[in-house]
């Protein structure tokens, strides 16, 4: 739940700020309004560096996409600007079902062609070419006419089923994609020309360009299989360590029979429950994927007994935590556990992490000698 929440915090206070921004926008001085149009133009050019640099061709299709109001300029009617939203949060919608395929393969030009028919679509509307006049018809016995009922039934559908794909992916964009469609839709009701446009979008592509630094920070410092901090977080935690801590190494058992019986997809899958049961219980200790099939926990204390009882505790839920398999032998799905054998190592006084770290990988070898599925103090 929380981590669900830390993804959409950082998108609903830009969005909730560009609220008030617009709203408030007329307090600038004329020298900052004067500017103000430039604004969405940097923050797309800083958006579209970052897709580019991090490889995002969603984000890069997303950018163009937010960017067609503003190249219209203050001759955007209500019409199409109706248009161009609808078409917009089914985009961001169906984006957000897509896999991220990057920028230079051989998808570029599905991309390229969909952008193109996008502003060939609200080019047409904005000519008249195509007129949606026939729905400007009362709805019902209400005031609202059919377009409204289309308008709002479009916008509903894609803001839930991104609302409900990001609860149960907790993938970044989703959430990012969610805000995004609310901010369209309080740009159509605040305003789709002038001054609280420009913030508006630019907000957008701030939110994207967050996006695209998280998802660098993400590459960086996370391990995608397992969704552990990487190897060099764990550098950086380690340099950062006072004098009191203490190391653990944590290697999975036989791994090498496991993948041999079922398969480096199953093993995979094993990996990521191992990092599961480590995130639950490893507390107060903060777990990281070192390499492999071998995880490091790193604790800012040194107290003997309680983490000895933090990392039986570990070693026991993931010998009793069971793994759905696909035995590829028997041809048949079954539940199977590994077992994991830990090494520990407590800070001795001056004593450099990495030394630490050495150590503790010794006392995981001692494990291993001993028969495994155990934990041995250095
Ligand atoms: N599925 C999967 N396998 C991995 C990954 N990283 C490393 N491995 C495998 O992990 C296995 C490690 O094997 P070994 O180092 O021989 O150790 P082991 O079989 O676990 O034996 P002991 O450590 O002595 O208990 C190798 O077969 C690697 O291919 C990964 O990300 N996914």
């Amino acid at each position: 739940m929380l981590e669900r929440l830390k993804l959409l915090f950082f998108p609903s206070l830009i969005f909730i700020s560009s609220i008030y921004a617009s709203i408030n926008v007329d307090l600038l001085s004329p020298l900052w309004l004067s500017l103000l149009p430039l604004l969405p133009f940097i923050m797309a050019t800083l958006a579209l560096v970052l897709a580019w640099h991090f490889n995002k061709g969603r984000v890069l299709v997303l950018v163009l996409l937010l960017l067609l109001p503003k190249l219209y300029g203050d001759y955007v009617s209500e019409g199409s600007f109706v248009a161009y939203l609808v078409v917009s949060c089914l985009c961001i919608a169906l984006l957000s079902f897509l896999p991220e395929r990057g920028l230079m393969n051989r998808f570029v030009i599905n991309r390229l062609l969909f952008i193109f028919m996008l502003v060939t679509w609200c080019y047409a509307i904005e000519q008249k070419w195509v007129s949606f006049s026939f729905l400007n018809f009362t709805f019902l016995q209400t005031n609202k006419t059919w377009s409204d009922v289309l308008l709002w039934g479009v916008l509903l559908v894609s803001l839930s089923t991104v609302f409900l794909s990001w609860w149960s992916s907790r993938d970044a964009f989703k959430a990012c994609g969610f805000i995004s469609i609310l901010s369209l839709i309080g740009i159509h009701y605040f305003s789709f020309s002038g001054h609280r446009l420009d913030v508006l979008l630019a907000a957008q592509f701030l939110l994207w360009i967050w996006f695209a630094l998280m998802e660098g920070y993400r590459m960086a410092y996370l391990d995608d299989m397992t969704k552990l901090p990487a190897r060099r977080a764990l550098n950086e935690r380690l340099i950062g360590l006072s004098k009191r801590y203490a190391i653990a190494m944590v290697d999975v058992d036989f791994f090498k029979k496991f993948n041999d019986s079922y398969g480096h997809d199953m093993g995979d899958r094993v990996l990521q429950n191992v990092a599961d049961q480590m995130k639950r219980w490893c507390s107060p200790g903060k777990a990281f994927r070192y390499g492999g099939e071998e995880f490091t926990i790193v604790f800012s204390n040194d107290k003997k007994e309680e983490i000895k009882e933090v990392l039986e505790n570990v070693r026991l839920n993931i010998e009793e935590s069971l793994i759905e398999v696909f035995d590829p032998k028997k041809k048949k799905d079954m539940e199977v556990s590994v077992t994991v054998s830990i090494g520990l190592a407590l800070a001795e006084q001056g004593e450099a992490p990495d030394s630490t770290l050495k150590r503790a990988d010794a006392a995981l070898y001692v494990s291993k000698k001993k028969g495994r599925n155990r934990v041995t103090i250095a």
